[in-house]
Parts: structure tokens; C-alpha cells; sequence
């Protein structure tokens, strides 16, 4: 539903994902960052070990949610990594019914990274606790994430799905205040637009991504 300018406006939520430094980790907590992502995949240039994910997060209690991202996890990976540091939700590369079922489980909330290409894609309904909304990787990427690449914003234009959902791919401090305004997203995610080099996030920039992704908008 769109709103006009000075109404209260609903909290719009951040997720920063790809956290392995102390630095970047710190501006999520001082800028109140709803989420940060830890990932576990060795293919990204943020991956980060059990250990590590939870010596960065003991530095501060409370704060953002952390969030595990696997891509198509076997169980084994799952449970060395839950041994290893305390996540509170679950964002998964896999089907929606190996979702649901890790979900169910598990007992931890999942989120469900949903790549799509056109608007006949977007989905209609979801298993799980949020779906992220994102562009398919392109054909030589050797990770299907965090890849730097825009959306088709305007695939989004007018979709008010009955779902909790994030828009993900190719967000940056500077456009991600348009990215919100054109798709209304109630929540917003970036990994590689918040870095200094691969893998090394930017306070500054961070800063800047929630400062921006929370301006007030006319929604459309
Ligand atoms: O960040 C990664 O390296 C990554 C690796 C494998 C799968 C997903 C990954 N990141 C997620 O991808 C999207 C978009 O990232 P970007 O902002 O375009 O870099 C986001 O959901 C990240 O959590």
C-alpha cells in the first residue's frame, strides 16, 4: 500500500550480509542493522568458519539477528556449523520442501533465497518464514549469490505479495533508496555493494546503506 510522505512510516529492515571482519561487524552493531549474514560456503570470498562467525559475534551481545547463509547444506555441514555458533535464522539455497523440512526440524526460522528473471516467476506463495527476492546468478558465476547484480526492479512494480520477503542483488548506499521506492521492499539485504575489496565490508559504507534504505519514501 503506498503512503504518502510524513505518515509513520513501517520500519524498513536491513540485512548486511557477508560479515568476517571486526570492523564491518561493528558498524552493523552501531548503525542498527536488523541482520547480518555469516556465510558458509567456501566458494564466496566471505566465508567464514564456525569459529570464526562466533568469536565476531561474542563481541557483542544482542544486536543484529545473525543469519547463516548455506547453499544446498547436506545435514552433516548444517550441524557442524550449529554446533560451532549460536544463529538465530537460517538463509537457504534449496528447494522450498528441503526448506521447510530443515525448518521444521531444526526449530530455527529459515528464509528461502528465491532467484528469479521475470515477473511470471515471482512467487505466490512461500514455505517458509521470508523469501528474498533476487536476480539468477549470471551463466559463469560460480556462486548463485553476492554477485553484485541488479534486479529488473521493475518486475516488482505493484507486487504486494500476503509474505514476509527481502530484496536482494546488486544494492548499494547509492541505490538503494530508489531500489525501495520503485519495489516498496520491506526489507533489503546487500552484501557485495557495502565493500571495500571482496569480502571486506566498509563501515562508511555500511552507514550510508542503512541511513538510506531507511529514508522515508513515497512508495509506488
Ligand atoms: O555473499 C556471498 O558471497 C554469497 C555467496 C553465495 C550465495 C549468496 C551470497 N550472498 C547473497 O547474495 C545476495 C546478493 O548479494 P550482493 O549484494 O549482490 O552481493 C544477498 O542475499 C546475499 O546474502
Amino acid at each position: 500500500m503506498a503512503q504518502p510522505p510524513g505518515d509513520t512510516m513501517p520500519h524498513r529492515g536491513v540485512k548486511i550480509c557477508g560479515l568476517t571482519e571486526e570492523a564491518g561487524f561493528d558498524a552493523c552493531v552501531e548503525h542498527g542493522a536488523d541482520w547480518i549474514g555469516f556465510v558458509f560456503f567456501e566458494r564466496s570470498p566471505r566465508n567464514i568458519t564456525p569459529q570464526q562467525s562466533d568469536r565476531l559475534s561474542r563481541r557483542h551481545a544482542g544486536g543484529p539477528k545473525r543469519v547463516g547463509l548455506f547453499v544446498h547444506p547436506d545435514d552433516d555441514t548444517l550441524a557442524r556449523v550449529l554446533d560451532g555458533v549460536k544463529l538465530d535464522i537460517l538463509q537457504l539455497y534449496a528447494s522450498p520442501e528441503r526448506a521447510l523440512a530443515l525448518s521444521q526440524r531444526l526449530g530455527v526460522p529459515v528464509w528461502l533465497s528465491q532467484p528469479v528473471s521475470s515477473r511470471a516467476e515471482l512467487p505466490t506463495g512461500c514455505l517458509v518464514d521470508r523469501l528474498l527476492i533476487e536476480p539468477k546468478p549470471p551463466a559463469q558465476a560460480t556462486r548463485p549469490g553476492g554477485n553484485a547484480q541488479k534486479l529488473d526492479w521493475s518486475m516488482l512494480h505493484g507486487w504486494h505479495p500476503p509474505f514476509p520477503w527481502m530484496l536482494a542483488g546488486g544494492l548499494n548506499p547509492e541505490n538503494v533508496e530508489e531500489a525501495v521506492t520503485l519495489t516498496g521492499a520491506p526489507a533489503v539485504d546487500v552484501s557485495s555493494g557495502v565493500e571495500s575489496a571482496p569480502g571486506v565490508k566498509s563501515p562508511e559504507a555500511i552507514k550510508r546503506f542503512i541511513q538510506n534504505a531507511r529514508k522515508p519514501h513515497f512508495s509506488v
